[in-house]
C-alpha cells in the first residue's frame, strides 16, 4: 500500500494507527530524497524532521492547534503532510510552492518565515492571542539548536515563561548542527543535558507512557536511582517544563512523549534529539554539502562541477590575502561560514576568524568594539541578514564612526530562497545612515577592488555584491584601492545618459549599445560622484538609474537628490527593483520578469522616452 498517497491532510495521518507511523516515515523520505533531488532545495534539515513532523501533526490537531516552524527550511516533510505532495516538483521555482512556509500557501503554514528564531515569539503570540480570544488550543514552536542561539529566541523565552497558564510548547530539534558545526556556549550546554539527563526525562514522563515505552522508561529510572537529582536546566529556570532529551526519530518515544505533554497546563520545552540527513548515508556523513543542494542523482550524490568564480570566492580570496597582509584584520560570520566564503579564512587565520551564531546584531556591535581598540573588523554577511542588525549599524558602528568593513554578499536578487533572502533594501537603509560609505560591485576584480577600498577607509564601508557569479572578468592579484567616490564612464554615446550600479552595469552597457546611450559605471552609491551625475545630465536629454535595489530610496533616488541639489531638471527614469516583493524562481527570469536584465533595460528606456518631446519620468519599474 503506498501510505504516502493516502495522506493528503493531517486529518487522513490522525486515522492511522501508531504501528503505520513507522513505515510512512520511511516512504515519506524516499520521497524527499527523490523530489529534492530532482529540484534542489534545503535536504539535510528535512531528512532530519521526517519523524517529528509526522508525530506533531498526528498528536495535535493541525491547523487549529497552531504549528510555528523556525526558519522554516525544514518544512518538505509538512508540505508534503498538508496537501501538497504534488507541487512539490515546482519547489523553489517560479510559480512553484516555496521553500519555506507561507500564510498564503496553506492554512497549515500559520507562519510565513526564512530568517531564523522568530518561532517562540511568533507562537507565543497566538498563545496569547487564543487566550484573549477564548479559544482552546497549543501553539507550538518548532525550532533547531542553531535558531536557539539568536538572541530573539531567548528575547521569547524570556517573555514566555513567567506566564503559567500559557498553552505553549517549545520544540527544540536538536541535531547539534547549525549550517556548519554549531558554536558557542548553548550547544556546549545542549550536549551537557544530553549527556546528563536522560533519567530525568525518562522519569517526567515515563508515568503516562504507553506500555512498551513506560517498561524502558521505567528500567532506566531503576538504573538511575541513587544518581544524583541534575540541577534545573536552563528552560526550567526560564519557567518552562523540560522534558526530554528524546530521541526524534523514534516514533514510538516522540507519539506518547508528545501525547502526554498534550494536555499539560503552561509552558512546555521538549528537547527532541535528531540527525541532520538522517536516512540518507551521504548527507548524514556530510549535512554541510547536502543544507542546500541544487539537482543531483541520489545513488551517486552530489559531484563538485566546474563552475565559474562566484563573487563569494572573491570575497573568500580578498579576506585571506588582506589578511595575510594587516594583522589588524579579523573576519566575523553570523552562522555563515559556507555562504559566505569564509572556510578557507577560518583553516589560514583560525585565531582571527569568528562564528559568532546567528545573531546578526551582536555580530555588528562586536565588530564595532573591535574597531574601537584599533583591530580592522570584516563582516561578512548577507545583505538580507543585515536588515536585523540595523539599529547595530546606525548606533555602534556609524554614530561613532568606527572603522568597520562590510562584505555585503546576496545583495539584489538571490532566486530559489525568494522574498525572504532578496537583499533588495541595502542601498536604501544603507546609503541614509551618516559616515557611511556604499559601494556596488559591478564585475569580480572590482568587487576586489572596493573591498580594498572598504577596508583602507578609516570609518564604516560597505561593499554590495550578488549571489553567485559576475560576468567572469579576471581578478588581479594586487590589492589596489579606488579613488573614494570616483565613477567611471563605460560607453559614451548620446542623447541618453545610463547611471548604472553594481550588477546592473553590464546589462546597461548592453542596452546602451543597442540605443546609442552613454553608460557610465557609478561605482558608489555614497558618496555618489556627483559631479559626474551632473555633468552627465547636463550633457545629454535625458537620464536613466539602473540599480539592483528597491527603487524607493535607492541609488536612482540619490541621483535624483543630488541632481536637484544642483538645479539640474532632466528628465529622468528610475529603474530598479518595484515596491512589491519578488516571489522565489531562477534568478535571470526574475531579473527579467521586473525588466532589469538588457531587453528589459532598452525596452523601458524606449517606452518612456519614446516620445518626441522629453518629460520628467519616474518610475518604480
Ligand atoms: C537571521 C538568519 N540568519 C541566518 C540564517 C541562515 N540560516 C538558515 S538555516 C541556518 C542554520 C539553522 O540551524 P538550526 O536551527 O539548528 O536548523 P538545522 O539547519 O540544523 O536544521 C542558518 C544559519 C537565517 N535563515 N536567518
Ligand atoms: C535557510 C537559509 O537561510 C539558508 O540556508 C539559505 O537558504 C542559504 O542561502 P544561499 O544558498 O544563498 O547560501
Ligand atoms: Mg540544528
Amino acid at each position: 500500500m503506498n501510505l504516502l498517497e493516502s495522506i493528503n491532510d493531517p486529518a487522513q495521518l490522525r486515522k492511522l494507527p501508531p504501528e503505520l507511523l513507522r513505515p510512512l516515515a520511511d516512504e515519506l523520505r524516499q520521497f524527499l530524497l527523490d523530489s529534492v533531488s530532482q529540484t534542489g532545495g534545503h535536504l539535510s534539515s528535512n531528512l532530519g524532521t521526517v519523524e517529528l513532523t509526522i508525530a506533531l501533526h498526528y498528536v495535535f490537531d493541525t491547523p487549529r492547534d497552531r504549528l510555528v516552524w523556525d526558519v522554516g527550511h525544514q518544512t518538505y516533510p509538512h508540505k508534503i503532510l498538508t496537501g501538497r505532495r504534488e507541487r512539490m516538483h515546482t519547489l523553489r521555482q517560479l510559480g512553484g510552492i516555496s521553500g519555506f512556509p507561507r500564510r498564503d500557501e496553506s492554512r497549515y503554514d500559520t507562519f510565513g518565515t526564512a530568517h531564523s528564531s522568530t518561532s517562540i515569539s511568533a507562537a507565543l503570540g497566538m498563545a496569547h492571542a487564543a487566550r484573549l480570544k477564548g479559544e482552546h488550543c497549543k501553539a507550538i514552536a518548532v525550532i533547531g539548536d542553531g535558531a536557539m542561539s539568536a538572541g530573539l529566541a531567548f528575547e521569547a523565552l524570556n517573555n514566555a515563561g513567567i506566564d503559567e497558564d500559557l498553552d505553549l510548547l517549545v520544540v527544540l530539534n536538536d541535531n547539534d548542527m547549525s549550517i556548519s558545526p554549531p558554536v558557542g556556549a548553548l550547544n556546549g550546554y545542549l550536549a551537557r543535558l544530553m549527556s546528563g539527563r536522560f533519567y530525568a526525562a525518562a522519569r517526567n514522563v515515563s508515568r503516562r507512557l504507553p506500555g512498551p515505552v513506560r517498561e524502558l522508561a521505567r528500567r532506566i529510572e531503576e538504573h538511575a536511582k541513587g544518581m544524583v537529582v541534575p540541577p534545573a536546566t536552563l528552560f526550567e529556570e526560564f519557567g518552562f517544563h523540560y522534558i526530554g532529551p528524546i530521541d526524534g526519530h523514534d516514533l514510538d518515544a516522540l507519539v506518547p512523549t508528545l501525547q502526554n505533554i498534550r494536555d499539560l497546563k503552561g509552558p512546555q520545552f521538549l528537547h527532541v534529539v535528531t540527525k541532520k540527513g538522517q536516512g540518507y548515508k551521504l548527507a548524514e556523513a556530510d549535512p554541510i554539502l547536502y543544507h542546500g543542494t541544487g539537482k543531483f542523482n541520489p545513488s551517486v550524490g552530489i559531484v563538485p562541477a566546474q563552475s565559474r568564480t562566484t563573487y563569494t570566492e572573491v570575497f573568500g580570496e580578498w579576506l585571506c590575502d588582506m589578511a595575510a597582509v594587516d594583522r589588524r584584520l579579523v573576519g566575523i560570520t553570523p552562522a555563515m561560514r559556507e555562504g559566505s566564503g569564509l572556510v578557507r579564512f577560518e583553516q589560514r587565520f583560525p585565531e582571527r576568524y569568528f562564528d559568532v551564531g546567528i545573531a546578526e546584531q551582536h555580530a555588528v556591535t562586536f565588530g564595532a568594539g573591535l574597531a574601537a581598540e584599533g583591530m580592522k573588523p570584516v563582516v561578512a554577511i548577507y545583505s538580507t541578514f543585515l536588515q536585523r542588525a540595523y539599529d547595530q549599524l546606525i548606533h555602534d558602528v556609524a554614530l561613532q564612526n568606527l572603522d568597520v568593513t562590510f562584505a555585503l554578499d546576496r545583495a539584489g536578487l538571490v532566486g530559489p530562497d525568494g522574498a525572504t533572502h532578496a537583499g533588495n533594501y541595502d542601498i536604501a537603509f544603507v546609503r541614509c545612515v551618516p559616515h557611511m560609505v556604499l559601494m556596488a560591485a559591478s564585475d569580480e576584480n572590482e568587487c576586489r577592488r572596493m573591498l580594498t577600498t572598504a577596508f583602507h577607509y578609516p570609518g564604516p564601508a560597505a561593499v554590495r555584491y550578488p549571489r553567485g557569479a559576475g560576468p567572469g572578468v579576471p581578478v588581479e592579484r594586487e590589492l589596489s584601492a579606488i579613488e573614494l567616490g570616483k565613477a567611471e564612464v563605460r560607453r559614451q554615446g548620446k542623447d541618453i545618459a545610463i547611471l548604472a550600479f553594481g550588477s546592473m552595469v553590464a546589462p546597461s552597457l548592453a542596452a546602451g549599445a543597442e540605443l546609442g546611450a552613454t553608460v557610465a559605471n557609478m561605482r558608489f552609491i555614497k558618496p555618489l560622484d556627483v559631479e559626474l551625475a551632473v555633468r552627465l545630465a547636463r550633457e545629454h536629454a535625458r537620464v536613466v538609474t539602473v540599480e539592483e535595489g528597491s527603487v524607493m530610496g535607492g541609488a536612482g533616488a540619490a541621483v535624483a537628490e543630488a541632481l536637484a541639489a544642483a538645479g539640474v531638471v532632466k528628465p529622468l527614469l528610475m529603474l530598479g527593483l518595484p515596491d512589491r516583493f519578488i516571489e522565489h524562481g531562477d534568478p535571470a527570469l526574475l531579473l527579467a520578469s521586473v525588466g532589469l536584465d538588457a531587453k528589459g533595460i532598452a525596452a523601458s528606456i524606449r517606452q518612456r522616452f519614446g516620445t518626441a518631446e522629453p518629460r520628467l519620468v519616474v518610475s518604480n519599474g
